[in-house]
Order: C-alpha cells, then structure tokens, then sequence
C-alpha cells in the first residue's frame, strides 16, 4: 500500500516550489509557518486532522531552503539531513552552551528515520548528509557561525523548522525526514547574497525523489 507523505514546509513560495515538481499523488505540501513552534504545532495540527478523517499520514518531511556552513554544501546544493537538532534550545552558562538534554528535559535532537533517509540518500545521490540544525535567531555574525561549527562538527546546515516537524512527527509516531536546498551561506548577515530562486529550483527539482524515496516505507510498513 502507498504511503501518505505530508510535506512541510515555512512559507508558501516553499510549498509552491516542491508542488510544482510532484506528478502523481501520494504527496501532500503544507506551508504550516516561520520557526520551531509554527511548524510543530502547523504540522501537529495537520496530522491529527488526517488521521481523524481516517486517512493518515505515513511519513512527514520538513523541506525548504536553508543555510549551509561554508566548506559543508554549496549554494543551490541540497542537504539530507542525518539528524535534525535544536540548537539554541537550552541554556547559556559561563562554561557554554547546555543543550535541552543536559537540563533534564527532553531530546534536543529530532530523529531522522534511517529507512526514509536511505530512500531519499538514493533518490537524490548528489545531496550532502550531515546534522541540520533548527534554529529559532538565523545566524548573522561569523562568531556565532564558528561556535555552531564548532559544537556541531557534524552539520551541514542551519534552518528554522525542522525540529519542530520532527517533534509533531515523533509525538505521532511517524517517520521523520528533512531536505534543505541551499539559499545562503551562515555568516555575516548579507539577505542581498541570499539566492532563493536557485534554492526554489532546487526543491522543484528535488520534489519527485520525495516520491521515490519514500516507496520503500510502503513496503517496510505493512
Ligand atoms: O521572499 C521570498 O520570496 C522567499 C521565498 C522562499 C523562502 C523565503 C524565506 O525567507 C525562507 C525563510 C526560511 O528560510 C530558512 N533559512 C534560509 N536560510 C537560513 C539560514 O541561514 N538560517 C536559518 N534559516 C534559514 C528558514 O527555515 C526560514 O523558515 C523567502
């Protein structure tokens, strides 16, 4: 049986992009909204209205354009996430960053599943993998870029959504994804250098691996 994939996304021009790029069902896009909360409770809400009306979801991804960490992935590229991580969720202290975690209050991390990512990794080969972190302040200096970098070794690059949808996913017990194409580089702030048109084309050309990687949740779920 096939299964239902929500696909969310910040903003419209976002959800437009990966539409424009479907053929075929199977595959709904959502803008549910800017940041962590929006997307948690936009995609929370969406869920649980499916499954009321007795056509669940099977699978949600988080998609959208997003920054990369300079050296990670390249402008108009594609990133895969192999985690999806708050983290500005947490605490400051003199000794830095104490993640959720650490505080005794939950996973700060949003958890990809291995399957759906295998899926994408081989619709979409050229995608870089690496942590994607969530972020509620875009960065928009090179100290706070080095400290994330830093922290996270692993990442490939920021945005603003995906923990949210993830943690909506979690609490419904599906499976979890996240892709960004690339808009801008995470450093000093420069809105003028961002290219969001070649971060759009990218997600309409990424869209119908959104399909084929995920065919095989329909046979690893019965
Ligand atoms: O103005 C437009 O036409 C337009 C079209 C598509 C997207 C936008 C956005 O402003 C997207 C906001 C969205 O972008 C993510 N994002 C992109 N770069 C970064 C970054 O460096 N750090 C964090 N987030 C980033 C984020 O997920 C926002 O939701 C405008």
């Amino acid at each position: 049986m096939t299964v239902r994939i929500l696909v969310a996304t910040a903003v419209e021009p976002e959800a437009a992009a990966v539409r424009a790029g479907l053929a075929g069902g199977g595959v709904e896009v959502a803008a549910v909204g800017v940041g962590p909360a929006a997307a948690a409770a936009g995609t929370a809400r969406l869920l649980a209205t499916a499954e009321a009306a007795g056509t669940p979801y099977g699978a949600v991804l988080s998609a959208g354009v997003g920054g990369a960490f300079p050296g990670r992935a390249a402008v108009g590229g594609l990133v895969l996430a192999t985690r999806s991580v708050a983290a500005d969720l947490g605490a400051e202290s003199p000794a830095g960053f104490l993640p959720l975690d650490q505080l005794g209050f939950g996973d700060p991390v949003g958890r990809v599943d291995p399957a759906l990512l295998a899926g994408l990794r081989a619709a979409l080969p050229t995608a870089v993998t690496g942590a994607v972190l969530t972020l509620s302040t875009v960065t928009g200096t090179e100290t706070t870029a080095q400290a994330l970098a830093t922290r996270f070794p692993d990442a490939a690059a920021e945005a603003m959504e995906g923990y949210g949808v993830a943690t909506a996913a979690g609490q419904a017990g599906l499976p979890f994804a996240e892709l960004r194409t690339i808009s801008n580089l995470i450093g000093p702030r420069d809105r003028s250098a961002w290219r969001l048109d070649a971060a759009l084309a990218a997600l309409t050309a990424a869209a119908p691996a959104l399909i084929t990687g995920t065919l095989a949740l329909a046979t690893a779920r019965p």
